[in-house]
């Protein structure tokens, strides 16, 4: 019984086992299945990422490839741009260089032809543009001084407006020189200076500033000023204007030529209301600006009889004339400017030079002259004060040593400051002030009147139709050296007076006068 129970107890342990060996082979079984199907997956898996990295690889080599040469392109053209860079700076300096080369061409055809010369200057915004009494305008006044004139190089103007209620316009003015409103009194000072390079030459020069009230004409001429902060010529000044600038240049020039014996004599007049003042002089009580008349002599010039012309060695002493000028000058205040100019002023450098005789055409030219001045000065017998001229007359030659070989030439420097043209309705002036603005206003029409006649080649030639013109003439219609510097406001507000200074310039470019000549010989010592 026991032996059954064991025997049975076997058989079931065995039944058990076997059960038990049958689910692990199974289980193995399956586990080799899973584990083959994992080696087959790996298998699959390790070859796709071998091709990826493959075709990653033959990418980034590719790329590596690629932008090596995208290097290489880049270092090519590279070099090309400094290449081109260059080329273009040397293109550039020889642009300029071609560009002053024509520029001296064309300001010698100018001269050749007699032309007068042009430049124009566009001033900065500055706040009085947009301030005004009147209400009504303060509101438009902020589109009003949309800046419509621009420089758009150095020889032309272009004038555009496009505001939306007013008539489009879109022209442009061609000129000698024409200054941006970034550019400084020095530049601008930079263009005139050989001019008086041209005045030790012998050629009679003038420059005149021309434009609407408070465009910058005595800015440009003289620079800021006031009673009580005169103009100095001080080369520290970066704002000083022409005439203080050429008075340095002029003693500058002349310190440089000792053996020209030099005599250099200043008179100053202002034009009011069409009469001409002698501002160097005090009537007999003791005011200064004393009244002259401008006459025509025998031979066609113009001359103020009785004009005090003074001496002066140095700029200081040539600017002390002018600030005591200015201090006489009328002024007034109008609602476009408040220091306004209210009359023409008319600075006149006289220099006298000797210079050797260099051939016996001169010593026989110097002879006629010598005698004409000799006629001339019996008949005109003027007391002379010490340090003056005799009144009326040019300014006396040097008196030479008789045994020197020496010639003597005298040119005429012309430094004139024109008060503004301009609307009457705009600058808002009433009695003694719009009195002033329409013998201004006349004035200038008479020296546009005069350049018409001129570039018409009229017979007759309107200059005694006012004392400016008279007083012009010879500058105008003669052989000097003229430059007209307009003066321009950038804004909208003035675009009328604007137009109107530019056609006045336009026109002034068209008159044909008889070429610049040198001044010959005005008096000699006598020849060996
Ligand atoms: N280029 C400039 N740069 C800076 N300020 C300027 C310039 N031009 C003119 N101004 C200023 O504008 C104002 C008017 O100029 P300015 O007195 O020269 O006018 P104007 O044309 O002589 O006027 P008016 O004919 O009424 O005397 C002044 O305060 C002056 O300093």
């Amino acid at each position: 019984m026991k032996l059954s129970s064991l025997y049975n107890e076997q058989q079931e342990l065995r039944r058990n086992t076997y059960s038990s060996l049958t689910q692990i082979y199974q289980e193995v079984q399956t586990f080799k299945q899973e584990l083959k199907d994992f080696q087959s997956f790996s298998y699959l898996l390790m070859r796709n990422f071998q091709h990826q990295y493959q075709d990653y690889l033959s990418q980034i080599v590719d790329v590596v490839q690629g932008t090596q040469l995208e290097n290489e392109n880049l270092q090519f053209f590279q070099a090309k741009a400094v290449d081109l860079e260059q080329s273009l700076q040397e293109i550039n300096e020889r642009y300029q260089v071609e560009k002053q080369k024509r520029k001296a061409l064309h300001n010698d055809l100018v001269e050749l032809k007699g032309n007068i010369r042009v430049h124009c200057r566009i001033r900065p915004l500055l706040p009085f543009d947009t301030e005004s009494g009147d209400p009504a305008f303060q509101k438009r006044s902020l589109s009003l001084s949309e800046k419509v004139v621009h420089a758009t190089d150095d020889e032309t103007v272009l004038v555009r407006c496009s505001r939306p209620g007013h008539t489009l316009f879109n022209k442009t003015f061609q000129f000698e020189r024409v200054y941006s409103p970034l550019e400084s009194q020095k530049i601008v000072f930079g263009d005139v200076c050989p001019l008086l390079t041209s005045l030790l030459d012998g050629y009679n020069v003038c420059i005149m500033t021309y434009g609407q009230t408070g465009s910058g004409k005595s800015h440009t001429m003289l620079g800021p000023h006031s009673e009580s902060d005169p103009v100095s010529p001080s080369e520290a000044d970066q704002e000083m204007g022409i005439i203080p600038r050429a008075a340095g240049e002029l003693f500058r020039l002349l310190s440089e030529n000792p053996t020209i014996n030099p005599r250099v004599e200043v008179s100053v007049v202002e034009i009011y209301n069409n009469e001409l003042f002698d501002l160097l002089t005090k009537d007999s009580s003791g005011i200064f600006g004393v009244k002259r008349d401008v006459i025509t002599t025998k031979e066609g010039k113009s001359n103020v009889p009785l004009l005090t012309y003074e001496h002066v060695e140095c700029p200081a002493e040539f600017m002390k004339l002018i600030n005591k000028s200015l201090q006489l000058r009328v002024k007034h205040p109008t609602l476009v400017h408040a220091d306004s100019s209210r009359s023409h002023l008319v600075v006149t450098v006289t220099l006298t030079i000797a210079v050797p005789f260099d051939s016996f055409a001169d010593q026989q030219l110097s002879q006629k002259l010598c005698e004409e001045m000799l006629c001339t000065t019996q008949k005109v017998k003027t007391s002379e004060k010490a340090g003056f001229c005799p009144r009326g007359l040019s300014p006396a030659p040097i008196p030479l040593d008789p045994t020197e070989q020496q010639k003597q030439v005298q040119a005429k420097l012309q430094l004139v400051d024109l008060a503004g043209s301009e609307c009457i309705g705009m600058s808002g002036v009433t009695g003694t002030i719009l009195r002033e603005t329409s013998f201004i206003n006349r004035s200038l029409a008479a020296l546009a009147d005069v350049l018409g006649a001129l570039s018409e080649h009229r017979g007759h030639i309107p200059y005694r139709n006012s004392k400016l013109t008279h007083l012009l003439q010879d500058s105008i219609g003669g052989d000097a050296k003229l430059l007209v510097m307009l003066c321009v406001s950038p804004c909208q507000k003035y675009l009328a007076e604007t137009l109107q200074s530019l056609g006045f310039g336009s026109r002034a470019r068209q008159v044909q006068r008889v070429q610049a000549k040198r001044r010959n010989l005005l008096v000699s010592g006598k020849s060996k």
